[in-house]
C-alpha cells in the first residue's frame, strides 16, 4: 500500500515544533527514516500508527484517511514502538497467544498455528516457553515483530529497532526484517545509518521536524561523487581544519583522526578524494550542505 504523508505538523505543548509540514511518499517495500534523536521521528510514528494526533496536515494509506478512519488503519497495521515493553513472568507463548486474542483471533486452534508460525518466523519456536524476563535483547526485538505481524498487517512501523543490539543480533533482525519488508510497507525509523544502508529501497533523512533529503540511497550517494575529500589530521590541527573547511564527520581510526570534508573543488593541503557512501549523505545533510538532491519526496 502506498503512504502519502502531506504537510504534518505537530508542535508540543511546551512549544516544541516536533514535525514542520513534513511531506513524504512510501511506496511497498523498506523505507528508512533516518535522523538524529529528538528529530521528530518517533513523533511520526505515533501519528502513523494513530496514537498520537497531529495539528495540521493529512495521511493517506491509499483511499484510507488515517487520521480519520483510525479502526480501518489498525486492521492494517502493525507497530513496533521504541519503548517496547514485555511482561518479564510470562512466556514468549503465552504473551503472543495473548496478543493473537486481543487482535481478534478467537479460534483455539487457528490460534495456535499463527502464534507457532510467527515465533518460528522470528526464531523465537525453541525458547517459547521462556519467559521474556530472561530473553536478550535481540531477543525481545524479534518478540516484537512478532507480535506486529499479528493479524498480516500491510504498514508495518518499526521505531529504532536495532539500537542496543549485538552486531550478530543486528544482523539477525535485518534479516527478518528484509523479508517481512519484500511484499509489505515496512517502514524503519533509525539513527543508525548502517540500517538503512542495508535494508532501505527508498529512505528520507528528517532533522529538528524537517525532512531535508529523501529517494533511493544509492542515487543519493551518486549525487556526491566527487564532493568528498579525505586525510588524517592531529588533535591539535582539527579545528584550524573546522574553522576553514565544511567538515561533515571526524572519526578515529587506530587511534588517528580521519576527517571527512565536503566540497565542490579539490580543497588542497593533502586532501584526498573518496568514494562516498550513506554516511557521508548522512552527515552532508545534516552539516545542512547537501539538500540540492530533495527529490521527490
Ligand atoms: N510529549 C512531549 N512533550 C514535549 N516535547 C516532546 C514530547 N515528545 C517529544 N518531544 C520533543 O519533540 C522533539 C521530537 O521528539 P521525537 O521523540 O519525535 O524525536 P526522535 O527523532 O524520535 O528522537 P529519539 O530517537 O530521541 O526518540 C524532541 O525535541 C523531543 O524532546
Amino acid at each position: 500500500m502506498e503512504l502519502r504523508i502531506r504537510n504534518l505538523s505537530k508542535t508540543y505543548a511546551n512549544g516544541v515544533v516536533a514535525l514542520d509540514r513534513v511531506t513524504l511518499s512510501i511506496l511497498p517495500g523498506m523505507f528508512g527514516l533516518l535522523g538524529p534523536n529528538g528529530a521528530g521521528k518517533s513523533t511520526l510514528m505515533r501519528i502513523l500508527a494513530t496514537l498520537q494526533e497531529c495539528d495540521a496536515g493529512s495521511v493517506f494509506l491509499d483511499d484510507i484517511d488515517v487520521l480519520d478512519e483510525q479502526d480501518e488503519v489498525r486492521r492494517l497495521l502493525g507497530y513496533l514502538p521504541q519503548d517496547f515493553g514485555v511482561y518479564p513472568k510470562v512466556t514468549a507463548y503465552e504473551l503472543l497467544d495473548h496478543f493473537a486474542q486481543l487482535k481478534g483471533l478467537a479460534q483455539r486452534g487457528r490460534r495456535r498455528e499463527v502464534v507457532d508460525g510467527l515465533l518460528q518466523q522470528t526464531n523465537l519456536f525453541e525458547v517459547r516457553h521462556q519467559k521474556l524476563g530472561g530473553f536478550s535483547g535481540g531477543m525481545r526485538q524479534r518478540f516484537g515483530i512478532a507480535q506486529a505481524l499479528l493479524g498480516d498487517p500491510r504498514l508495518i512501523i518499526v521505531d529504532e529497532p536495532t539500537a542496543g543490539l549485538d552486531p550478530q543480533e543486528r544482523v539477525r533482525f535485518h534479516n527478518l526484517l528484509s523479508d517481512i519488508g519484500d511484499d509489505r510497507t515496512v517502514i524503519l525509523s533509525t539513527h543508525i545509518v548502517s540500517d538503512v544502508a542495508d535494508l532501505c529501497a527508498s529512505m528520507a533523512i528528517i532533522n529538528k521536524g524537517h525532512v531535508l533529503l529523501c529517494g533511493e540511497p544509492a542515487r543519493l550517494i551518486e549525487g556526491i561523487e566527487g564532493r568528498i575529500w579525505t586525510r588524517f589530521v592531529t588533535k591539535q590541527e582539527l579545528p584550524d581544519f573546522q574553522q576553514r573547511h565544511t567538515v561533515i564527520s571526524t572519526r578515529l581510526l587506530s587511534g588517528r583522526t580521519r576527517i571527512h570534508v565536503f566540497a565542490e573543488r579539490d580543497p588542497g593541503e593533502g586532501f584526498e578524494p573518496i568514494h562516498p557512501t550513506l554516511d557521508d549523505v548522512y552527515f552532508a545533510t545534516i552539516a545542512g550542505r547537501h539538500n540540492a538532491l530533495a527529490g521527490n519526496c
